[in-house]
């Protein structure tokens, strides 16, 4: 019996709903020679592109089209792959694919799910686990930014760096296990191949490749930014100003936001997450309780909370004691991700504020530019888009717990004597670490998990 991944696969490839082209694709480890003669009426040649009639059971076209075959292993799956390239209505394009299903019932093709056409790229090692997942990221992204630093992901500039590190710690690790196996020599041997600078080396090679890494992800993942504060500092007016559209309702009335109101924006590529609050006050109002609740619930899962204030405000004892109250409750938020922003500059310049406070104005922009900066800033973010690639928060996991057992490797190689199994054991750990982002040691869930998070057909 064939296993799941062995079983020939059919889908439509091109995204649903009506387009110039779109294409139904079969992908196959047997010969699809028998397929290709019952729809196409003939044989095909290799890698090139024939005009013919789709045919249907009873002879009648389908559809006129281009066939493609791509002979195993020359495809992008790595075995026998046919495209058959229609126009591209969602109809023509189902009956297509049911005709597939019918003249491919002999060979038992089933439709595919998500990714497992590059999921089987990956199987056959037409791509490694970290390009795959690049694919993802390229028809995900949402900036050209990102869609670049995929492309280079793609490309395989993240699999390299990795690749590289794996071969200077394989070099080590051989240097170590050899030293085990003539224990009479050890100490000598270590030090004559400078296993500690070939350590220290790898380790400072790695902080710079986790650095690009760490980058990477945030083009991919963004940032989540809370605008927080009281009623009526300008929380809406400034979501307006940074989307620079009206997304949310401003009035002078205190209480105006009850829901959250979210909006993805860009700086230099890097995704912003942003979201509008209610105003944080005691209320009797149900509904606004239940805006200011989640409020605190965005609060608390925001990688930057921009935490409002009103300059015209400042110095009126309600007004202050109303931020003490939320200054009281943020001491449960890490204080590092708190930005304390003034607003409304327009009516009135700083008094004595924090030397690192935002001063702005949400209705004339005024300051906006610094913000966006120490936004960008906040989070780490210090890359040029150029030469950098997609990553995601599992590689940059992974090259820490790779960082991790290289950091007990340097404690270990440094005591007198170094204990070498001790030795020989993080250098593995560190290695299995540095191979799960190209899926070389890859449990089988996170595959799957990782996987039908593509899209269909691809
Ligand atoms: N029509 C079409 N366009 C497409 C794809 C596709 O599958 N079909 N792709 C899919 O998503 C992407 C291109 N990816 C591909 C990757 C490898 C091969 C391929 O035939 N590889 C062979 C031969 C390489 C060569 O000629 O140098 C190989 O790897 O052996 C094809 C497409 C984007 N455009
Ligand atoms: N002069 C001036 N007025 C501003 C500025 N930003 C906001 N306002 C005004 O302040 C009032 C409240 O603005 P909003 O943006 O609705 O305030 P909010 O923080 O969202 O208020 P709630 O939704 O009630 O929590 C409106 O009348 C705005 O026009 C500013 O920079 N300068
Ligand atoms: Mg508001």
């Amino acid at each position: 019996m064939l296993s799941r991944h062995q079983d020939p696969i059919a889908a439509i490839a091109t995204a649903p709903g009506r387009g110039a082209v779109g294409i139904v694709r079969v992908s196959s480890a047997q010969d699809l020679t028998p397929l290709v003669n019952v729809i196409c009426g003939r044989a095909l040649k290799a890698r090139e592109a024939s005009y013919l009639p789709f045919k249907a059971a009873n002879g009648d076209a389908i559809d006129q089209g281009l066939a493609l075959l791509f002979p195993a292993p020359h495809s992008y799956t790595g075995e026998h792959v046919l495209e058959l390239q229609a126009h591209g209505g969602p109809v023509v394009l189902q009956l297509l694919l049911a005709r597939c299903m019918e003249a491919g019932a002999e060979i038992r093709l089933r439709l595919a799910e998500p990714g497992e056409f590059t999921q089987r790229a990956f199987l056959n090692g037409k791509l490694d686990l970290a390009q795959a997942e690049a694919v993802s990221d390229l028809i995900d992204a949402s900036t050209e930014a990102a869609a670049r630093s995929a492309s280079r992901a793609l490309a395989g500039a993240l699999s390299s760096e990795v690749g590289e590190l794996r071969d200077a710690l394989i070099k080590l690790r051989m240097l170590v296990e050899a030293t085990l196996d003539f224990p009479e020599e050890e100490i000598d041997f270590l030090q004559q191949a400078d296993a500690l600078g070939q350590l220290e080396r790898l380790h400072a090679r790695l902080a710079a490749v986790l650095d690009r890494t760490q980058q990477g992800a945030l083009l991919r993942e963004g940032i989540k930014v809370v605008l927080a504060g009281q009623p009526n500092v300008g929380k809406s007016s400034l979501l307006n100003a940074l989307a620079g559209a009206e997304l949310a309702i401003v009035t002078p009335i205190p209480g105006t936001t009850r829901d959250k109101v979210s909006q993805t924006i860009q700086i230099e590529g890097v995704p912003l997450h942003i979201s509008d609050t209610a105003g944080l006050r005691e209320t009797e109002d149900e509904v606004e309780r239940i805006g200011v609740a989640r409020s605190w619930d965005a609060i608390a899962d925001a990688d930057v909370v921009l935490f409002l204030h009103d300059l015209s405000r400042i110095g009126q004892p309600d007004y202050e004691a109303e931020d003490k109250l939320i200054t009281e409750r943020l001491t449960g938020v890490d204080p590092s991700r708190i930005l304390q922003v003034f607003n409304k500059a327009d009516v009135l310049h700083g008094q004595d504020l924090a030397p690192d406070a935002l001063t702005l104005s949400a209705k004339t922009g005024a300051g906006l530019a610094e913000l966006r900066q120490r936004l960008l800033q906040q989070v780490g973010w210090h890359a040029t888009p150029e030469g950098l690639f997609i990553a995601r928060e599992r590689h940059v996991q992974a090259l820490k717990r790779t960082r991790e057992h290289l950091q007990l490797a340097k404690e270990v190689a440094t005591q007198q004597p170094p204990a070498l199994d001790l030795l020989a054991e993080e250098l593995r750990l560190s290695h299995d670490a540095l191979g799960e982002i190209t899926g070389a040691f890859t449990a089988d869930d996170l595959l799957g998990e990782i996987f039908s998070r593509f899209c269909i057909g691809k």
